[in-house]
């Protein structure tokens, strides 16, 4: 099917149907060619609040679920998603440039993020204990929260949306989801996944629109018991203040600056090996994007040109061919911040030790080269706002109290890297970093089973393991007394 017929049989899912939004069509670009791939039209606030009523009428038909069908329901979802995996991969690779291989990939990750909510739906219990009078009892029922809002991203479209959808309906609750509008089609497709597996009408609903119309009418909205957003840390800080009209809970998945440790006894081929990929993978667009890389002074000029020559093998180019490994950024307005960052930090003295530049090779598109920075000042932007693209820094360190310092300076707290041989160095190091998940000798930080968050501007709440669920669950306590004449 053609994006475009796609865009106008589905576009917003409301109460178990898909229809049009009310508002004038926007247009998504494909952002390797800068052509557009159709139009859509986007919800109005007379939608959102349908969407809304929908998730409060559909209350009852997930509460009638029992655990076991939730878990069925969200296992059929998984299968699904896999089964899909290529062509959600391949509208990913279209609407966001990443490259194809990477967008299967987040699209299994998706469905392996489902699939073991499917296991954690089972395993919600409560407690029961002995009360202080005899014969009374102490029950501790948990419960869903009713609707919760989530507000996703365009940078990994389908992963975090699976990793609020699976854990919200794992616990029983109802949905409206924001996406952003740049990954519109690759929304809609997982969604349908949904929607195929059998979820009641009215249990997930979709409002794609623009944030003026969206953001307001959920935020005032009292019947919205929860929101979990991931984005920028300014509209997160926006949503946490809106939260308090209607007292919603909130999670804030917000940016990051990771910064990567490198110790004198690393073992420098393996790291140059992994540190490539790992920086430029989704070009650098991943909030747990190592960024910051702080070199032993020992090992500093061998790390710079393994770490230079590997990023060198990478391959810039079109999203849909297999081999590249780095596509376009997903928006201009991304290209040109991340252009600017080079720009003035270069202008500040900063050495470019590769990149720098738009990529001579490709005459449209939001592309920029792979880029590496040394000798900056330390007020240059890139080393205190998040780049969100294909951006690293390199400085050297000689101890590790300096470098603890240095990486914990910025309010963000997300992710961190250590590179190392040694488990005391290891230990020593972990302990000392602010950050909620930390990679030793990986950049590999998240998975289905693992918690994902951050502390400080980066954000809380968890996303993954055993600790997301309890986001989506409140907590009744009922004291069961026994009448004096009980039989
Ligand atoms: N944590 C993440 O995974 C993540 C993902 C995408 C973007 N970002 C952050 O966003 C910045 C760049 O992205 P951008 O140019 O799209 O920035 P932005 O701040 O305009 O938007 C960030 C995200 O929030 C959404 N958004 C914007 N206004 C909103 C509102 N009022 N209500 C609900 N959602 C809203 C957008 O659709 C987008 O998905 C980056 O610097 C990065 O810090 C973070
Ligand atoms: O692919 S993952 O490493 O799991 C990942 C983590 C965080 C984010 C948020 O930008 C995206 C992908």
């Amino acid at each position: 099917m053609e994006l475009q017929d796609f865009y106008s049989s589905h576009g917003q899912f409301i109460g178990g149907a898909w229809c049009p939004g009310s508002e004038n069509a926007s247009v998504v670009v494909n952002p390797s060619t800068e052509v557009a791939l159709g139009e859509m039209t986007p919800a109005g606030a007379a939608q959102v609040t349908e969407a809304i009523e929908a998730a409060w009428s559909a209350r009852g038909a997930m509460r009638a679920l029992t655990a076991w069908n939730r878990s069925r329901l969200l296992r059929r979802a998984a299968t699904l998603i896999d089964e899909r995996a290529e062509a959600l991969g391949r509208l990913v690779a279209l609407e966001t440039g990443k490259p194809v291989r990477q967008a299967v990939g987040e699209a299994k990750a998706s469905s392996e993020s489902v699939d073991w909510f499917a296991d954690e739906a089972r395993r919600v219990f409560g407690m029961s204990y002995e009360s202080r009078v005899k014969g009374d009892r102490y029950l501790v029922h948990m419960e869903p929260l009713g609707v919760v809002a989530a507000f996703v991203p365009w940078n990994f479209p389908l992963l975090l949306l699976a990793r609020k959808m699976a854990p919200a309906l794992a616990a029983g609750n109802t949905l409206v989801i924001r996406p952003s509008s740049e990954a519109a089609g690759a929304t809609m497709a997982l969604i349908k996944c949904f929607e195929d597996a059998g979820f009641p009408a009215g249990a997930i609903n979709l409002v794609i629109g623009r944030p003026g119309d969206v953001t307001p009418t959920i935020m005032n909205d009292a019947r919205v018991a929860k929101v979990s957003f991931t984005g920028s840390v300014p509209i997160g800080r926006q949503i946490v203040a809106q939260s308090a009209v209607t007292l919603k809970r909130v999670s804030m998945e917000l940016g990051g600056h990771a910064p990567v440790i490198v110790h004198a006894d690393a073992d420098i081929d393996a790291f140059a090996a992994l540190a490539a990929p790992g920086k430029f993978r989704n070009a650098g667009q991943v909030c747990a994007s190592p960024t910051r890389f702080y070199v032993h002074e020992s090992i500093a000029r061998e790390v710079e040109q393994k770490l230079v020559a590997a990023t060198r093998a990478l391959r810039l180019g079109s999203p849909l061919d297999d081999a590249t490994d780095l596509g376009p950024l997903t928006t201009s307005r991304r290209r040109d911040a991340v252009e600017k960052m080079v720009d003035e930090a270069v202008s500040g003295g900063a050495r470019v030790l590769s990149g720098g530049t738009r990529p001579s090779t490709m005459e449209r598109g939001y592309f920029y080269e792979p880029t590496w920075l040394t000798r900056l000042q330390p007020d240059a932007a890139v080393l205190n706002d998040e780049p969100f693209g294909p951006i690293g820094t390199l400085a050297t360190f000689s101890t590790l109290d300096e470098v603890a310092a240095e990486a914990n300076r910025l309010p963000f707290a997300l992710a961190a890297y250590v590179f190392t041989r040694s488990l005391a160095k290891t230990h020593a190091t972990v302990d000392r970093l602010e950050a909620g998940v930390i990679g030793v000798n990986t950049f590999v930080a998240s998975t289905a089973e693992t918690p994902f968050g951050g502390s400080k501007d980066s954000g809380y709440g968890r996303e993954g393991g055993p600790h997301a669920i309890r986001d989506y669950l409140d907590t009744k306590f009922v004291n069961v007394a026994m009448p004096a004449d009980a039989e």
